[in-house]
């Protein structure tokens, strides 16, 4: 008995719990797992001058048996002098929130938990799992086809949640109430084999404690080293993520060279919260891999489309450029200097500002390379070029074309659109700042090669995009 009341501290102690005047809310449903917290940290606490407060929640799902959970929890812990919080779910509760009943009773009850810890000013919520439920968890996990995650079973810790009797069994906690003549209350709900759960408790644990009696303690073993090594690889993914990420998506290529567990969670944590399962994770790399490079759509994730842009992998709710979507505005030059116009762009999803001045702007460089965050969204122009027709701001047409620098001649925008890889989706929602069929600025890619502003006294008209580049 003492043996056990010594491993309990010990639990206590490697989760940090060993400090005095700290409060723990005791998570009791009146089954023989959390009375024995309950008692286990009745006897301990002294030592450490720990206080102690339950919380009991009556999902009134096994109607008076569910009442009798609550008087019976009432009594012991009046009994043991330690404050209860309790609270009953509210009518037809399984039809308020979506989910499974199991679900939506397992959210209620961790919300009234972690309300009922800020009312009693607890820091620590302490759960009665041990190490059978581990191993059953571990099992439920396997035969669904889970991942590292699920294979390492229940966290000892997790935010404000301890689980101190993870180190016991379910037979050693049962022979230390019995030994203190402390009873329990039986959930009926645990003989029915119409959950999972109970069919691995009834009829899987058994067939395979016959092969290994020490099962549980294997399995919970297992679940420790792979959580560690799970731990490690979420850490690792938040490392690399940092270099994988560009703007708002990722590198197709630093992604693709990445150790293939590594590749997997970058891309998962790239789409949370989406949850993708791992073949669709595969099906995605594979794609990635293929096309490297190459822009398209990749895919669709919960309704979003997954698309890779020149070599960068970005996400969009909806494809609205996938329609008609021409727009043509023309750019009225304000009349007084230094003086803005704004005009909205909604196709394009951003808005220019034109200014007329008169000052020495700095030198503008201009080349076909990739466009820096500067030059994807400001532009000047000498003022002169209003003499050879007015301007529009306007999506792509057919015969557009574009002065290659060093008067080298013109190049056809489709040509252009062709060698930088913009996919054949976004071309039409790209803005384009035009003089007739002259592309002098493709906005968010090229600033185009106009003669730079050298001479002072000059008027130049500057552009401002604000707005989505794509
Ligand atoms: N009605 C309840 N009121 C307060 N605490 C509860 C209640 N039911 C369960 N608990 C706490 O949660 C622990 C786990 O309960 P149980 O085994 O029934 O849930 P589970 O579905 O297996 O696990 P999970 O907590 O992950 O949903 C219990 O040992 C107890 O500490």
């Amino acid at each position: 008995m003492n043996h056990l009341l010594q491993r309990f501290s010990q639990s206590l102690c490697q989760l940090g719990i060993n400090k005095p005047k700290e409060r723990v809310l005791i998570a009791l449903s009146g089954g023989a797992d959390s009375v024995s917290l309950l008692l286990l940290f009745k006897k301990v606490s002294p030592q450490i001058d720990l206080e102690l407060a339950a919380a009991h929640y009556n999902h009134s799902m096994r109607g008076k048996e569910s009442d009798a959970d609550a008087d019976f929890v009432a009594e012991l812990t009046n009994r043991l002098q330690v404050p209860l919080y309790s609270e009953t779910a509210p009518p037809k509760w399984w039809l308020q929130e979506p989910g499974t009943k199991m679900e939506v009773a397992r959210r209620l009850r961790y919300d009234f938990l972690r309300r009922a810890a800020e009312q009693a000013g607890a820091q620590w919520i302490a759960l009665a799992h041990h190490a059978d439920d581990m191993a059953e968890t571990v099992l439920f996990h396997m035969l669904r086809g889970s991942g590292i995650k699920g294979l390492s079973g229940i966290p000892a810790k997790r935010g404000p949640f301890v689980r101190p009797l993870l180190p016991f069994r379910r037979k050693e906690l049962e022979a230390f109430l019995n030994a203190e003549g402390q009873n329990w209350r039986h959930d009926s709900s645990n003989d029915s084999d119409a959950y999972t759960r109970n069919r691995i408790r009834h009829q899987i644990m058994p067939a395979l404690l016959y092969f290994n009696p020490k099962l549980v303690e294997t399995l919970c073993r297992n679940a420790d080293l792979l959580r560690a090594d799970a731990e490690f690889l979420d850490r690792e993914c938040e490392l690399v993520y940092g270099q994988v990420q560009q703007e708002e998506g990722l590198k197709v290529k630093a992604l693709i060279d990445l150790p293939l567990a590594l590749r997997r969670r970058v891309l998962r944590r790239f789409l949370e919260p989406e949850s993708l399962g791992s073949e669709k994770t595969d099906a995605i790399l594979d794609q990635l891999q293929k096309n490297l490079g190459r822009s398209g759509i990749v895919d669709q994730v919960g309704g979003k489309y997954l698309i890779n842009e020149g070599g960068i992998l970005r996400i969009y709710e909806k494809l609205p450029w996938l329609g008609n979507c021409d727009f043509l505005y023309p750019i009225a030059i304000p009349e007084e200097k230094n003086h803005s116009v704004l005009l909205e762009i909604p196709e394009a999803e951003g808005s220019l500002e034109v200014t007329l001045r008169t000052e020495k702007p700095v030198s503008l460089m201009h080349d076909e390379g990739p466009p820096t965050q500067a030059m994807k969204s400001t532009l000047q122009l000498k003022a002169e070029v209003l003499q050879r027709g007015p301007l529009s701001i306007r999506n792509r047409r057919p015969g557009d074309w574009l002065s290659l620098a060093g008067g080298a001649g013109r190049k056809k925008l489709k040509e252009f659109f062709i060698d930088k890889k913009i996919p054949r989706q976004l071309r039409n929602r790209i803005p384009l700042l035009t003089s007739g069929e002259e592309v002098l600025w493709v906005i968010g890619y090229w600033t185009g090669c106009h003669d730079t502003i050298e001479q002072p006294e000059q008027d130049v008209i500057t552009f401002q995009w604000y707005g989505k580049t794509i």
